[in-house]
């Protein structure tokens, strides 16, 4: 014999009553044996308490209940349910006229939701020839006359339920009414909210059914709630014990009270989705699970108070009196926080207790305030308890790492004796990242990466477009899901919360122009809790690294191929790192130095290893390089190939920087920083490659001119010796233990069959000297710049900081 439950959202108009018809009427033409508990349809509870409320404050609640008739009687609008309208009617009458009721009168009222359901249900089963019977559970479930949350007396219920089964033809179905009761006067109880589950396990209980399936509309018990965390699974299989921690955690289907009378007997409950047959649910039962569950609860509608005072350092009995007093006015307490050296106790209470908690503690304690041993009894709202059942303190540590570094604020933390539950208390703004951010890092989930990036041009757009077409590939080899939240330009700002699609171009252009691009980002990644978050500088700009340590104090990491924040003077490069560090927060800039060839890392780990870097020297310019290999092999003139470069997305947004040797210095000088030298960019020797005439003006009217550079450049070939080639090199020397390098930018002529002669196309070159390397450098040759080559680095520092979450 199997007990079947069926909650309210189940039977509700609609899909929900066809498939419980269905689900009950497949199991009895298979001939099952089965008893079914109903709670009321849909909503009727509350909107039976809304009358109740109508009538007290004497309003017209008459059409409202001729509505609430409507919706119970469908799909059967024949059903006879003059009986509980006439109650009702008298009832509400009562109430309206002495503008009050009590919860005796309430009990009875909310009982009719029930009964109605129970035959509703019985009929639709009739009319299609199952034979079943309308049963009153008050006749058999004896209880204390507290109405509202009465008590079962489980001795003459248990004698009284058996009996009254036994009177049911073996053929015939009962169809029962949870949650209400009756006292030793036969009148009508309540077992409280969510007193149908409470009714179903006592009912299999006291009749020796071991097993029930409880109907719900949703698909089991999940690692998280669904609808904050995406990705959050189902629990197939669980313990009594591991079930009872999760009720009293907040899980909102399961509830303590209703789990003893399953443990007490071996009883199985199996939670199913009256909506989702396919499903397999959650089963509960006796069995041992492999290992621990672990799932995420939060409870909402707690408040934290704080009694805070000196004089409480030390001093006997004030908790007693504090948990005393509260006990007294039978308000519950959830986690208690006292450091020994701290002044002041904290407990979590529910919300709706919140007044007369804090009247009842400021009462108790006025002595205290007076003399000013306690300073403050006060409330903390909006905040949430989130609890990691089944989790052990001992491996929580980088969970608490991963929490810091998404800028989750924990006020409080709580483990219990047994070790397997942890408790957080958050402000409930932060709840839904921080759940997400716990889920992923306890169920090595698929981990979320929120992008945001700023610059879409040459190596922003193919980032973007690198990022769109392999985001699926990266989620199937890393779990890692990479999530473009915002993509901005100079003036516009795009942002999807679930990421940008591949017509982000259009989107973008749609936009209105926008101020505050870093005010804007924040406030997005704030306001939708996105965890995570990647800031991903693509520009060239001056300003926009301004807003680096913004970024950073908001949680953000950052990824860089914009060379500018390395370079600046260098007291804001080492400000730039401190808050790095104290807010732990990485920032990787791969691309600054080789485009997409691993320069940065290489040196960093010889220097952090030891080796002693004597000497850096190369062609760091992809564009430069590329320009000397084909001026110099051609009678094309040089703003031929200048044309070219840019084309080719070799040059800077203005292709000067990379003329005028700025961009190859700063490159220098981001390498000489990573060997801990202090020099600043005024340090750097750097020939200038652009005629004077060419200097001044912006971009548009140099390339106007640009044919004016052709001249400077023949001249300069012209001179060139057979079998020399011009290189553009950086030069880093001198005293590298010092505090500054020598730092030298320049033209030369060498040998074309030497290490650098030999380049081809845009390739640079780094040649890297060490004392364990003496005269062979380590070399590293490749492309040098170039859209695609530039992306691929920045999409690799993405994922080298998702390693490191
Ligand atoms: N090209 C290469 O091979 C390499 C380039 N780099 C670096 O990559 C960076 C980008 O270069 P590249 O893509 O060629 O440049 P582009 O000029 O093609 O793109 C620059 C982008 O930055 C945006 N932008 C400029 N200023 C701001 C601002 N203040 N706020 C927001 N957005 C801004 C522009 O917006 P809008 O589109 O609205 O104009 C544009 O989308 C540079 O710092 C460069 O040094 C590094 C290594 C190699
Ligand atoms: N303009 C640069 C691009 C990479 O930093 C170059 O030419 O090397």
């Amino acid at each position: 014999m199997k007990l079947l439950k069926f909650g309210g959202k189940s039977l509700a108009n609609g899909k929900g009553i066809k498939n419980v018809i269905a689900i009950l009427s497949e199991k009895i033409k298979n001939k099952e044996k089965i008893i079914v508990v109903l709670s009321a349809r849909g909503d009727a509870t509350d909107e039976l308490e809304n009358l109740l409320e109508l009538a007290k404050s004497n309003c017209n609640y008459e059409k409202v209940l001729i509505q609430f008739r409507k919706q119970q009687i469908e799909p059967l609008t024949t059903l006879n349910v003059d009986q509980e309208f006439d109650l009702l009617n008298r009832l509400l009458k009562g109430v309206q006229l002495t503008e009050d009721y009590s919860q005796k009168i309430k009990d009875l009222v909310l009982a009719q939701g029930e009964l109605l359901a129970v035959k509703m249900v019985s009929a639709l089963l009739n009319n299609i020839n199952i034979k079943c019977q309308v049963v009153d559970s008050r006749l058999f479930l004896k209880t204390d006359d507290n109405f509202g949350n009465a008590q079962v007396n489980l001795v003459t219920s248990k004698e009284k339920t058996v009996k009254y089964i036994e009177t049911i033809d073996a053929d015939v179905t009962p169809i029962i009414t949870g949650f209400i009761a009756s006292n030793i006067t036969n009148e009508t109880t309540t077992l409280g909210r969510n007193g149908t589950n409470y009714s179903a396990s006592l009912i299999a209980n006291f009749l020796g059914i071991k097993a029930i399936e409880s109907y719900t509309h949703v698909d089991g018990i999940f690692t998280a709630n669904p609808e904050i965390v995406s990705n959050a699974k189902i629990i197939k299989h669980i313990n009594y014990n591991e079930a009872s921690e999760l009720a009293s955690f907040g899980t909102s289907i399961l509830h303590t009270k209703s789990i003893n009378p399953l443990i007490e007997d071996g009883i199985s409950l199996h939670i199913l989705n009256t909506f989702n047959k396919e499903n397999e649910g959650t089963l509960i039962s006796n069995h041992q699970t492999a290992r621990s569950i672990k799932s995420i609860s939060v409870q909402e509608e707690v408040v934290l108070i704080n009694i805070i005072g000196k004089g409480i350092i030390g001093k006997k009995g004030i908790d007693a009196r504090i948990f005393s007093n509260l006990s007294n006015i039978g308000v519950n307490i959830g986690i208690i926080s006292q450091g020994s050296s701290e002044r002041g106790v904290s407990f979590i209470i529910p919300k709706k207790n919140k007044a007369m908690a804090q009247k009842v503690l400021l009462n108790e304690f006025k002595h205290e305030i007076l003399k000013q041993d306690i300073q403050a009894v006060n409330t903390i709202e909006d905040i949430s308890v989130v609890t990691i059942v089944g989790q052990h303190i001992g491996n929580f540590a980088s969970c608490l790492d991963y929490l810091k570094q998404n800028k989750i604020n924990i006020l409080l933390i709580n483990n219990t004796i047994s070790g397997n539950n942890i408790s957080l208390v958050i402000h409930k703004k932060e709840v839904k990242k921080a759940v997400n951010v716990i889920h992923s890092q306890i169920f090595g989930a698929i981990k979320t990466m929120h992008i945001a990036i700023v610059g879409k041009g040459t190596v922003g757009g193919s980032l973007i477009n690198q990022l769109l077409v392999s985001k699926a590939k990266v989620l199937n080899r890393k779990n890692l899901k990479l999530n473009i939240f915002a993509i901005a330009g100079k003036e516009k700002i795009l942002f999807n919360k679930n990421g940008i699609s591949d017509n982000w171009r259009t989107s973008l252009q749609e936009k209105e122009n926008t101020l505050d691009h870093e005010k804007a980002i924040i406030a997005y990644a704030r306001k939708h809790h996105l965890e995570n978050l990647v800031l991903i500088d693509n520009t060239s700009s001056e300003d926009f690294v301004n807003y680096y340590t913004s970024f950073i104090e908001n949680g953000f990491d950052l990824v860089s191929s914009n060379k500018i924040a390395n370079t600046q003077r260098y007291f804001q490069y080492k400000t730039l790192r401190e808050s790095l560090q104290l807010h732990k927060k990485n920032y990787l800039y791969e691309t600054n130095v080789g485009a997409g060839l691993p320069i940065i890392d290489t040196i960093r780990t010889l220097h952090e290893s030891g080796e002693n870097i004597t000497r850096i020297k190369g062609v760091f310019s992809g564009s430069l390089s590329y320009l000397f290999n084909s001026f110099s092999a051609s009678e094309q003139p040089f703003s031929y190939f200048l044309k070219k470069a840019i084309e080719l997305g070799y040059t800077e947004p203005d292709p000067r920087e990379d003329l005028c040797g700025n961009d190859v210095a700063r490159k220098l000088l981001i390498l000489a920083r990573e060997l801990d030298l202090k020099n600043e960019f005024n340090d750097i020797n750097i020939e200038n490659l652009i005629p004077e005439s060419l200097r001044k003006g912006d971009t548009k009217q140099f390339l106007v001119n640009i044919e004016g550079i052709d001249t400077y450049y023949s001249a300069i070939k012209n001179k060139l010796a057979d079998d020399y080639v011009l290189r553009y090199i950086g030069d880093l020397s001198g005293n590298l233990q010092e505090e500054k390098g020598d730092l030298q930018v320049k033209l030369v002529a060498i040998p074309k069959n030497s290490a650098l002669g030999n380049l081809t196309g845009s390739d640079s070159i780094f040649e890297i000297y060490t004392e364990s390397y003496k005269e062979n450098p380590i070399t590293i040759i490749g492309a040098g710049a170039g859209a695609e080559v530039t992306a691929r680095g920045v999409f690799g520092d993405l994922l080298r900081i998702a390693d490191k979450k």
